[in-house]
């Protein structure tokens, strides 16, 4: 029945306007520039105005939704900082001090903080409980949860992202918390991107060179004791995945369905986009890759996108940080694209030819 639930989201994603994308073409020839001169940004013009179907893209309610959720994984010692971070943050993400919450303020976005599965209960009135259940399972020792589970926290990420455009957001960026989450997302890269564990395993908060050989032992044995299927990316979300990572998946779905651009940040958004891209590979076109992060595997995780980064800042903290930082370069598209002058109206000559 569930199944079911994620066809009926993931039917209606439509390949983009290719008319619009042409128009923005023709429009960023027009401009007083070099043709191509804005390199990168230029190539985003366009395919946000296929996203939106307009050559003049411009998104005003702008919406970080970060997902929080504990990893049994952790007893296995794959982070450098405790499994209580998770819901310590909780509250300073709902209180406005993370560095997301300062990023978003700057860059004119809203947060939303999703409990899908933090293993305390918590109490705060700007929290959205989403809780599917208090953490994972060990994932070294078993399945993270259950496949219901993780269908049902991909549900959420739908919902989330439905309730959120209902209430007018333009624009979506994933975020999450939750310590150990590095080992699910290099375990899921793996699975679905068959990649080894140690291309896949990254230092995550910044653990030394013996905990790294000891995280890719630990993602080894998850691979071998669950043995997930790369065919069905519902099976490897609940035996190596997360619950934040599997609302992700669903939020990126549920903006593609409404055709409403959505702005990955880093290594677990990517992993949650592989998995949103293993469900549905047409909901790729609505993804932006904002940066490319330190995390190893992360750059190998873009190509399995099919995807380019818009930033390179040596980024790793996730959070949905990288995500609001490339608002900067989306809103200066809008700009290009509404206020710059063609050659026509400027009374500017063309090229002569090359
Ligand atoms: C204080 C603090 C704030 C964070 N904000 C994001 N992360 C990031 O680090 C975690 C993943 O790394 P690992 O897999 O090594 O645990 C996630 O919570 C991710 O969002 C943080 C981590 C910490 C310690
Ligand atoms: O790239 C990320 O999102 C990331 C990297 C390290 C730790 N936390 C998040």
């Amino acid at each position: 029945m569930m199944i079911s639930a994620i066809e009926e989201v993931t039917g209606p994603i439509a390949p983009p306007d290719e008319q619009a994308a042409l128009r923005a073409v023709l429009r960023l020839n027009s401009l007083t520039k070099p043709p191509g001169s804005l390199g990168q940004l230029e190539a985003l013009a366009v395919r946000l105005a296929g996203i939106s179907k307009t050559e003049q893209p411009s998104y005003g309610t702008r919406t970080v939704v970060v997902m929080a959720a504990d990893h049994g994984v952790c007893c296995e010692g794959v982070s450098a900082f405790p499994q209580e971070v998770t819901v310590q943050m909780a509250y300073n993400f709902l209180s406005g001090g993370a560095a997301v919450n300062v990023l978003a303020r700057q860059a004119g976005a809203s947060v939303q903080f999703v409990d899908i599965g933090i293993q305390a209960e918590l109490e705060h009135p700007e929290l959205i409980n989403r809780k599917v259940r208090p953490g994972t399972d060990n994932m070294a020792a078993g399945p993270a949860m259950s496949r219901e589970e993780a269908l049902e926290a991909v549900l959420v990420g739908v919902k989330v992202a439905q309730e959120a455009i209902k209430s007018g957001t333009e624009i979506l960026i994933t975020g999450e918390m939750g310590i150990g989450n590095t080992t699910a997302s290099a375990a899921i890269l793996c699975a679905l991107g068959g990649l080894p564990p140690e291309a896949a395993v990254g230092r995550g908060t910044g653990i030394n060179d013996e905990r790294l050989l000891h995280k890719i032992e630990v993602v080894e044995r998850a691979l071998r004791v669950n043995a997930p299927n790369p065919a069905d990316p519902v099976d490897v979300l609940s035996k190596v995945g997360g619950l934040e990572i599997a609302g992700l998946a669903g939020l990126i779905l549920g903006a593609a369905a409404a055709r409403v651009p959505v702005i990955l940040d880093g290594f677990i958004s990517g992993a949650a986009a592989l998995v949103a891209k293993a469900i549905a590979p047409e909901s790729t076109a609505y993804m932006i890759a904002s940066h490319v992060s330190n995390e190893q595997g992360h750059k190998l995780m873009l190509e399995c996108l099919g995807l380019e980064a818009l930033l390179d800042l040596g980024l790793r903290l996730g959070e949905g940080t990288g995500g609001v930082l490339s608002l900067h370069l989306i809103e200066a598209v809008s700009r290009i694209m509404t206020e710059m002058a063609t050659f026509e109206s400027a009374g500017v000559s063309g090229a002569e030819g090359k």
